[in-house]
């Protein structure tokens, strides 16, 4: 693979569109609470933990072409991947996407992310192995908690 690009973005006032409100668009959702950006969420379900975070746009349908206009960064995340590929249609070429369950229709995938005290660590596997993204930042985690404390 072409290597990846890693970078710590400013989101204040970028326009963020997450297509599907269930766990996947929950996690990508709270890593963007608290980021300035401008989020919206279309989705006809929605998860309760979804519907408190704050500072959210919530329109409660399905997925309409219309939605991608003027989004800096896009998430399809709905359990249809049909849907999925059908938000990848719309997106153009200035656009970020990602299609989380597709790692080769996206132009860039979420890390793990691990905050302490002023730091922030961010673990990605180039999109081959999520679940190992999980276990290596509950190491590091551990890691930077133990060597605080010394
Ligand atoms: C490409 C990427 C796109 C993107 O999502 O941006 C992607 C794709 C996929 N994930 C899948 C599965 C799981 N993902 C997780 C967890 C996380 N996934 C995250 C990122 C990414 N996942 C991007 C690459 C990151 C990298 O470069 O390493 C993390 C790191 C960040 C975050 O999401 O915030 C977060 C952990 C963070 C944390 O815990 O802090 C778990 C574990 C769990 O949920 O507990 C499972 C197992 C679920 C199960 O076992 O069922 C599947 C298969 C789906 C299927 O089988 O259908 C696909 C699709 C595919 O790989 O084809
Ligand atoms: N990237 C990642 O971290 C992971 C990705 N996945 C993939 O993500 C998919 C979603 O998983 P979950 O969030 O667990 O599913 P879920 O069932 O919790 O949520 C699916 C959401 O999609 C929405 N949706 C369905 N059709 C829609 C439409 N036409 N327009 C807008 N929203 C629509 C539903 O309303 C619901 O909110 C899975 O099918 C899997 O392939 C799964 C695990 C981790």
């Amino acid at each position: 693979m072409t290597k990846l690009y890693p970078l710590t973005l400013k989101l204040i006032n970028k326009k963020v569109l997450v297509v599907g409100a269930g766990k996947v668009a929950l996690r990508k959702l709270q890593g963007l609470v608290g980021t300035g950006a401008e989020i919206t969420v279309v989705s006809p379900e929605v998860l309760p933990e979804i519907e408190v975070l704050p500072d959210i746009t919530i329109i409660q349908r399905h997925f309409q072409p219309s939605d991608t206009k003027n989004a800096h960064i896009i998430y399809a995340a709905t359990d249809n991947q049909q849907v999925n590929d059908e938000v990848g249609r719309y997106i153009e070429h200035w656009q970020w996407f990602d299609n989380t369950a597709l790692p080769e229709a996206s132009n860039f995938f979420t890390p793990a992310v691990i905050r302490e005290k002023g730091l922030i660590v961010s673990i990605s596997t180039e999109a081959r192995d999520p679940t190992r993204a999980k276990l290596i930042k509950q190491k590091i985690t551990d890691f930077l908690l133990k060597s605080m404390k010394e």
